[in-house]
């Protein structure tokens, strides 16, 4: 603060005429108008008290009296107040809830729609269960009983049955689910008894790792082995995202498109994209298939969240299936590891596409089913074939899944009937015989099985045939999905 002795030579030095930092007297300085309010407020005099000490009147900021107040009226109150007829709400709520259902729109700002009004209460609870809480035990029980027939939710036997079914498939899908939770601690007798590499992809560190993989991510790339898509498809994942991050985008790759025939490919995409948007794919860093497809589409959805610094696409799926050949495809490189076997990746592993995109590696991972079976879960792949005890016995379902005639080119040899001797034939073949002249068996059927993972044996699951489906048997190009962004 200048005194005045200082504030005089600093404006003859400067020659200025602004006023400077100066108090004075009479000015206030340094009060602001609050201030000012509560000085005031003191000067209205102190409590008054008695000889004892004791206050006879309070002072007025001490004062209790409500002070006559009135709460201005403002028009916002009523700002927000808007009428809709039934009919009208009701077209609005079927237009939502179609396009909240189709998987290649987008519904935008969630959170400024009355999203509550589309989920309808479903759920009725048995007025059974709930009898003696709501009614009185005379109007319930006795001569006065008033009680009316339980509800059943159902109009004739038939339906009764048919909700039976879908109650135990829901029971059935809770069950696998809950599995999936509790993936660290196996308590069914089931994986308890399985050899231990069947278990691959189920290790609490790899779930830890998917988790993390699904948090960090705003769009979520479920990888399908174009072979087998059901069968590599983990449904647990996609309900536990549908659930627990309904904001998250989740879209299908059907990667390996190379080792299956066209139509099947088209097929399965049809099929999938019903649930989820899904494209057709061959990882190859030279020659690739939907590649284009798949970065316009990374494209649409960072713009979608053009408020976002960045946005990060996580790749998960089952062993095997390519996620990280997916990723060195778009990336034009190599940079991350891809091996022929299972379980290559370890840990996620983050990967700049552009300024904007960022892709997570993910490990591989197996949601835990008590459906499947060991032979199923080693041809998917999961397992790596070296590690596998008495592997003669997963030929005969190999066997059932490839056509005798590809089987026939593919290994040069014909005529067997069952699968010791088509093991016998293929080591004679090959000279693959022990001491004293014995056909390898195991050697080959661990070869045979490697060659069945790696697509050198043509096969896949055949796609459902209803009528819609084998409709598109017909055309012979993949049709590549492309998604509508709608806002
Ligand atoms: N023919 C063919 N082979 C593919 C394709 N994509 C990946 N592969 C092969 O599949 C094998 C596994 O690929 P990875 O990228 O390591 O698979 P991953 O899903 O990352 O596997 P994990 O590390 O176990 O999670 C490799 O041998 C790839 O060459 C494809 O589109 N076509």
């Amino acid at each position: 603060m200048g005194v005045a002795k200082k504030e005089k030579s600093r404006v003859s030095r400067q020659g200025s005429d602004k006023p400077g930092n100066l108090k004075l007297k009479g000015e206030n300085f340094y009060r602001d108008t609050a201030k000012v309010k509560k000085l005031n407020m003191y000067k209205e005099g102190r409590a008054q008290r008695n000889a004892q000490g004791e206050i006879t009147k309070a002072a007025s900021f001490q004062s209790t009296e409500v002070p006559n107040a009135r709460i201005e009226p403002n028009r916002r109150w009523f700002g927000n107040t808007r009428v809709i007829a039934q009919h009208t709400l009701t077209q609005f709520r079927e237009a939502l809830n179609a396009t909240r259902k189709n998987p290649y729109q987008v519904l935008l700002r969630q959170n400024k729609l009355p999203m509550s009004l589309l989920e309808e209460q479903t759920h009725v609870e048995t007025p059974k269960s709930t009898v003696v809480e709501t009614e009185p035990f005379s109007k319930t029980f006795g001569p006065k009983a008033q009680r009316k027939r339980p509800k059943v939710n159902a109009g004739s036997l038939n339906d009764l049955a048919d909700k039976t079914v879908q109650d135990f498939e829901q029971y059935e899908q809770k069950l696998e689910n809950q599995a999936m939770m509790s993936v660290a601690t196996p308590t069914d007798w089931i994986q308890e008894a399985r050899d231990a590499i069947f278990s691959k992809g189920q290790s609490k560190r790899i779930w830890n790792e998917l988790y993390k993989v699904i948090d960090s991510s705003d769009i979520v790339v479920h990888v399908l082995d174009a072979r087998d898509p059901l069968g590599t498809r983990c449904q647990s994942v996609e309900q536990y995202i549908k659930k627990e991050a309904p904001h998250k985008h989740l879209i299908f790759i059907l990667n390996k498109c190379d080792l299956v025939p066209t139509w099947v490919a088209a097929t399965w995409v049809k099929r999938l994209s019903r649930d989820y948007p899904t494209l057709a794919f061959h990882a190859s860093i030279k020659h690739s298939f939907g590649k284009g497809t798949l970065i316009q589409l990374l494209r649409q959805f960072s713009v979608l969240h053009s408020d976002r610094k960045q946005i990060s696409v996580g790749f998960i799926g089952y062993p095997n299936t390519g996620k990280s050949s997916i990723i060195n495809t778009i990336r034009q490189k190599k940079v991350c590891t891809v091996a022929p076997i299972p379980g290559e990746t370890k840990v996620w592993q983050y990967i700049t596409l552009m300024k904007r995109i960022y892709l997570i590696d993910c490990p591989g991972v197996v949601p835990p089913s008590t459906k499947d079976t060991e032979t199923d879960i080693l041809l998917r792949g999961v397992v790596r074939v070296e590690n596998v005890s008495n592997p003669e016995q997963y030929i005969p379902a190999l066997l059932e899944r490839c056509k005798t005639a590809h089987l026939e080119k593919t290994y040069e040899i014909s005529g067997w009937t069952t699968a010791a001797e088509f093991l016998e034939m293929l080591a004679r073949k090959g000279g693959r015989l022990l001491k004293g002249g014995e056909a390898d068996e195991t050697g080959v059927a661990k070869m045979v099985l490697n060659d069945f993972m790696r697509g050198k044996i043509p096969w896949f699951v055949p796609p459902p045939s209803d009528e819609e489906d084998s409709e598109s048997k017909a055309s012979d190009n993949i049709a590549p999905a492309t998604t509508e962004v709608i806002a």
